[in-house]
């Protein structure tokens, strides 16, 4: 397997009033395998999204570095697909015109662009809605159009912050499913945050467990639950262990 992302001790410290700094993520030291999904869970403000900017180039380290196919990250790159918890939809174009936009933005010719965003809007299920504004679609839908943007420019790596994150629990199971059946498929490599530790587990192969102050990786949970994944797995046994064990690492890092 080859490494995919690399985070070699990786730092960031912000200030305060721009006096006492502080270490939001102190040392991470992290290989992601190309092909993995991996899963990240931690209290809030352990570092989970500062460490994910520092993967996308949206945020410089304060030292050490996270290197892409070997090659350290200094920003933004179409290799790196980001998706956020807030839609980030732009208001003012319909569900293609959004899709469309991030393969403008990828640099597709016009004439591939409206075949392709079908696909993929065909794929969320939102081939209905194509013509909608964001505003008259659910936090659901919304979210369905952002991962299809994402999507679409078939970007290597994906790169989650709780992107289900303010969804209801049928949906999120869906979006769950489907992110998966994609993945099984495409096999891009994930790096998902969550709060949600039955997520975590059901999705990921490995959990990352960071603990706060400082932000840090506490633990490394690996998930041996064959995929595909399916709802029967939830009830099992060997997940409730895994879900218990990935809870008491966030919940009581100094026992677990
Ligand atoms: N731009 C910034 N300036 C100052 N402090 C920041 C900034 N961004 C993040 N922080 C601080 O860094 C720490 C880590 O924040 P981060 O958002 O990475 O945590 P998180 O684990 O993603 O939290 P949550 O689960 O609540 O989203 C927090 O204490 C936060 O207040």
């Amino acid at each position: 397997m080859n490494t995919k992302i690399s985070f070699q001790s990786v730092t960031k410290t912000f200030s305060i009033a721009g006096q006492i700094s502080f270490n939001a993520l102190q040392g991470l030291n992290l290989d992601i395998e190309d092909g993995e999904f991996i899963t990240v869970v931690g209290p809030s403000g352990c570092g989970k999204s500062t460490a994910m900017n520092i993967a996308a180039g949206l945020t410089n380290p304060s030292s050490g570095q996270v290197l892409v196919d070997n090659v350290p990250v200094t920003g933004p790159g179409p290799e790196r697909g980001v998706i956020f918890q807030q839609y980030a939809l732009f208001p003012w174009l319909t569900v293609r015109q959004n899709v469309e936009f991030g393969l403008q933005i990828a640099g597709h010719p016009k004439a591939e662009r409206g075949k392709i965003a079908d696909h993929f809007i065909g794929l969320v299920g939102l081939s209905d809605f194509s013509n909608s504004l964001p505003k008259t679609l659910s936090g659901g839908m919304k979210q369905r159009c952002a991962i299809a943007r994402a999507y679409a420019v078939n970007p290597k790596i994906l790169l989650m912050d709780e992107p289900f994150g303010a969804l209801d629990a049928l949906t999120r199971v869906q979006l769950q499913d489907q992110l998966l059946a994609t993945w099984s498929k495409e096999r891009r490599t994930v790096m998902f945050i969550t709060h949600d530790v039955d997520e975590a587990v059901y999705l990921g192969s490995r959990v990352v467990v960071m603990a706060a102050r400082p932000g840090r990786l506490h633990k490394i949970i690996r998930v041996d639950l064959p995929y595909p994944r399916t709802e029967e797995m939830r009830l099992s046994p060997e997940f409730s262990t895994l879900r218990n064990e990935v809870w008491r690492s966030v919940y009581h890092p100094a026992v677990a």
